[in-house]
């Protein structure tokens, strides 16, 4: 029995929580913005088909795929409790472009194990598979970061807790809030742009860190929107990141003349965010972004809500 999991994009870092806030993207649209992956049967030797719109932009090779790592390291888990997994034929709908800052490789590895998982029935509990897909991901960009599996398996917003007991603890969010998100088209590697921030801040930075991050969560669970939204600015990385962005600024301008509440970079970018209060303003900053951010015909915009669902999984998606 063919077994498929969705797993949807999802934004790291939301700004102000580098490495510790991410949050499940669904277009209101109820377009799909997440990849698929089907687990079809087992077989003698590891098969991976490629198909959808990024399918183009993989690695020719099945074994230098995201999945296959998925594959041999669901089986290395299951050998520990003594269960012998055999060769699999699996397929990837590669829906979110590579590098993108929308959580793209998470995506493939959090669908990939949901459905390794759900096909072998569910030997793995959630926090052992979310560790495996950390591991993973930290296998892409250099250093393991959940803000993008987190989210992608769990949907919400999520803050990484990340202690021995518990990866990730679910915030509450603003059902009144939309995301615009815009990806511009060019790819920007994640390892490459986590290279080039400091590995030091001064004591100003770090106390703005903290301050803004203890205030937003509180903010959250006060209900206090205006709060939230006025603390959403990136100390950390977007002042390294985006001269990485063409036309980060004018977007960023836009949006703010429009009324956004904030505007970010989504993950390592290059896709951006708008965060507004009305349907109205977000289709107006995705118009404006779609005319001027997207380079190419690989780029794309959608207005969003937080998906609170996360990753699907079924035998018949
Ligand atoms: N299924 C897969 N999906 C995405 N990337 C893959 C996959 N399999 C292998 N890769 C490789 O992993 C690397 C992913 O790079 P990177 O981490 O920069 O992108 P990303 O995860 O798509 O980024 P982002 O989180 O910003 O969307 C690329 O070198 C790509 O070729
Ligand atoms: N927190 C990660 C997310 C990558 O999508 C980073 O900003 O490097």
């Amino acid at each position: 029995m063919t077994v498929t999991a969705y797993a949807p994009a999802s934004t790291g870092n939301v700004s102000l929580g580098y490495d510790i806030l991410g949050l499940a993207l669904a277009p209101v649209s109820g377009e799909l913005l997440g990849d698929r992956v089907s687990v079809i049967e087992e077989t003698s030797v590891f098969e991976l088909t490629n198909t959808g719109r990024f399918a183009h932009k993989l690695p020719e090779d099945p074994k230098e795929n995201i999945v296959y790592d998925c594959f041999v390291g669901f089986k290395a888990e299951l050998a520990e409790l003594g269960i012998d997994v055999r060769p699999v034929k699996m397929q990837l709908e590669k829906n979110l472009p590579i590098g993108s800052g929308l959580g793209s490789s998470a995506s493939s590895i959090v669908a990939a194990l949901a459905a390794l998982n759900e096909f072998y029935g569910k030997p793995l509990n959630d926090d052992k598979l979310l560790r495996l897909m950390g591991k993973l991901e930290g296998q892409i960009s250099g250093s393991i970061h959940y803000d993008n599996v987190a989210p992608c398996y769990l949907g919400g917003l999520q803050l990484m807790v990340e202690s021995e007991q518990c990866i990730s603890s679910s915030l509450p969010v603003f059902d009144e809030w939309y995301w615009t998100i815009c990806y511009s088209g060019a790819s920007v590697s994640t390892a490459a742009a986590r290279k080039i921030l400091p590995q030091e801040f001064s004591i100003k930075t770090t106390i703005e860190f903290g301050r803004q991050l203890a205030l937003f969560v509180d903010a959250l669970h006060k209900g206090d929107r205006v709060l939230a939204a006025s603390v959403m600015t990136d100390v950390i990385a977007e002042p390294y990141r985006k001269s990485l962005l063409t036309n980060f600024d004018n977007a960023r301008a836009y949006a703010e003349s429009e009324g956004s509440l904030a505007f970010g970079i989504s993950g390592s970018g290059p896709t951006v965010f708008a965060v507004s209060d009305s349907a109205e303003t977000a289709e107006k900053i995705k118009l404006w972004l779609e005319q001027n951010y997207i380079q190419n015909e690989n780029g794309f915009a959608h207005v969003c809500k937080i998906d609170t669902h996360g990753t699907k999984v079924s035998e018949d998606v």
